[in-house]
């Protein structure tokens, strides 16, 4: 791995300004040979306002959803975004304030309004927000872009306008769903939830949807929930963002960090808090991992593993291999939340003190877990673990737990290996050996990393004052090899001519095969899609 990089201009800040929306594509200028088989859009999300009428969000996860689209086609690209209009936008642009309370920024009650109607909107509870600025993925014929509350925004993948605000709940018991749920190989969608609203069944709920319907209706009305996990802790469940799918088992990983439902489900809107402030740390648990078994679906309660504390947000892949589930994840060592590091306060100070911040901060490691499925009493003390490959193990305890230790991939100090992709139509909860990364040095993005995970060799893109996003990996069309095909990243470079690019990478090397400028900045985005032309 390279050494240190440094990044004294700061100009990682430029991702995290406020841009226009297009009225129209405009035309990327190309450097390089586009592979003729690679036509189609690549979709994103992120925030694209930071501030509304002199009031700034406080955290990265709270500015205003944008859309972006590259479009390759017969070897042109155009570059073209659109702000969603969700109702949070909407309303904010109306009244040219915070209207709806975002992640991490409370908005305030209406000045305009009368002390008795501020007074009863107390015990109206806060509006959930719909600002869907996560993802964007397809259910059935359809796109949607997400955030992890129980509204998604059904979305046109071409023209990028804003179609409808589905709210989950009138189909699921859920108060939300990640932003990143499993295709599984049949069209089917799975995703997950935490379920506290609904008769304080508080829960964790793994929802289906299941595949396009011949007579064309809509896939979410047939959504059911199909398996409930229990919370380790009744009013307080796990914060989770992802979760891991093999061909029989789903994995969930409970981890330390808990929403505090008595602040979270009281009217907390009048005092000024947001879902940040509804987190703690549970400083004794460690991490659980569950596993609920697909087909019937049933929670796995006598499998109780437990492991040291880390923050869990991407799962990178999960398979099955002789009676054993290898769980590849990306932790951050410790239980204090690593969201209290990604307020923007923090990401836009100058250099120095950014690598300050980050050195209290959890530490990042790549990590496997091995997870034995048949549990033999008489065999506890001993490491269960028989895979030849891996180091990691798992020993069975008088009191019916197991505890595990993990193998570490990937561990370079405050060098995340982040928004992780995989070939994921070909190694979806299969054996597999590559994931793709974005690397966080001192939580600022500035390279592409890709890791065998089965031999921990690494190779690496990077550019000086360049600053990538998530490198989604799409496969040559008719391989058989699973590193063959591209990465597409959108990368910044704020002191260029042309500061916005779509990057593409050969996904075996990482060498450059291409590259899509555009004249104009491109704020941060989190995660998306590549959608076949
Ligand atoms: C107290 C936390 C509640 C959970 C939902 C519970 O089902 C998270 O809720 C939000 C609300 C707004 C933006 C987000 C972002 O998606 C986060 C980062 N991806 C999450
Ligand atoms: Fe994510």
């Amino acid at each position: 791995m390279a050494g240190r990089v440094e990044h004294p201009a700061a100009g990682y800040k430029k991702i995290f300004e406020t841009v226009e929306e297009l009225n129209e594509p405009i035309p990327a200028k190309i450097t390089g040979v586009i592979p003729s088989w690679l036509g189609g859009s690549l979709l994103r999300m992120g925030p694209g306002l930071f501030e509304i009428g002199g009031e700034p969000f406080n955290h990265l996860f709270d500015g205003q959803a944008m859309m972006h689209k590259f479009d390759l086609k017969g070897g042109q690209v155009t570059y073209y975004r659109k702000f969603l209009r969700t109702d949070t936008y909407v309303r904010a642009m109306a009244e040219n304030r915070v209207v709806i309370t975002e992640f991490g920024t409370a908005a305030y009650p209406d000045p305009c309004k009368n002390i008795f109607s501020r007074f009863f909107t107390y015990f109206r509870g806060i509006e959930v927000t719909d600002n869907c600025m996560v993802n964007v993925y397809p259910i059935g014929e359809d796109f949607y872009a997400v955030t992890e509350s129980n509204f998604i925004t059904k979305v046109d993948p071409d023209s990028l306008e804003t179609l409808k605000k589905v709210d989950l709940c009138k189909y699921l018991s859920v108060n939300g769903v990640t932003a990143h749920p499993h295709t599984d190989s049949d069209g089917s969608i799975y995703n997950m939830g935490n379920c506290f609203g609904k008769n304080m069944s508080l829960a964790y709920n793994i929802v289906k949807i299941p595949p396009a319907q011949s007579d064309k209706s809509d896939p979410i009305e047939r959504s059911e929930v199909v398996v409930q996990l229990p919370s380790s802790e009744r009013l307080k469940p796990s914060y989770f963002h992802s979760f891991g799918l093999t061909d029989n088992y789903f994995v969930f990983v409970e981890q330390p960090v808990k929403i505090n439902l008595l602040k979270f489900l009281s009217a907390w809107s009048i005092r000024g808090a947001s879902y940040m402030d509804c987190f703690e740390s549970n400083e004794s648990m460690g991490t659980w991992f569950h596993l609920a078994t697909r087909d019937p679906a049933g929670h796995m309660s006598s499998h109780k593993f437990r492991t040291s504390a880390f923050n869990i947000f991407h799962h990178i892949n999960a398979y099955e291999d002789e009676g054993f589930i290898v769980v590849d994840l990306c932790t951050w060592k410790g239980y204090d939340f690593v969201y209290d590091y990604l307020y923007l306060a923090n990401l836009r100070q100058e250099w120095e003190e950014v690598k300050k911040a980050a050195m209290k901060a959890p530490q990042p490691e790549i990590r496997r877990y091995v997870l034995p499925l048949d549990l033999h009493t008489e065999e506890q003390g001993k490491n269960l673990v028989s895979l030849s490959y891996t180091t990691a193990t798992a020993v069975l305890n008088s009191d019916g737990t197991i505890w595990l230790e993990p193998e570490v991939l990937f561990s370079v100090p405050r060098l995340g290996f982040e928004f992780p992709q995989i070939n994921y139509s070909l190694c979806r909860g299969k054996k597999y050996s590559f994931a793709y990364g974005l690397g966080l040095n001192h939580f600022i993005p500035d390279r592409i990393i890709k890791l065998n995970v089965q031999t921990k060799e690494t190779w690496l893109w990077q550019e000086e004052d360049c600053y990538p996003s998530e490198p989604l990996f799409v496969q040559t069309p008719g391989a058989t090899q699973e590193d063959d095909g591209v990465l597409l990243s959108i990368v910044v470079k704020p002191g260029a001519e042309r500061p916005g690019l779509l990057l593409v990478l050969d996904a075996m090397n990482l060498t450059e095969l291409a590259r899509a400028e555009v004249d104009i900045m491109i704020p941060v985005t989190l995660h998306g899609m590549y959608r076949p032309g």
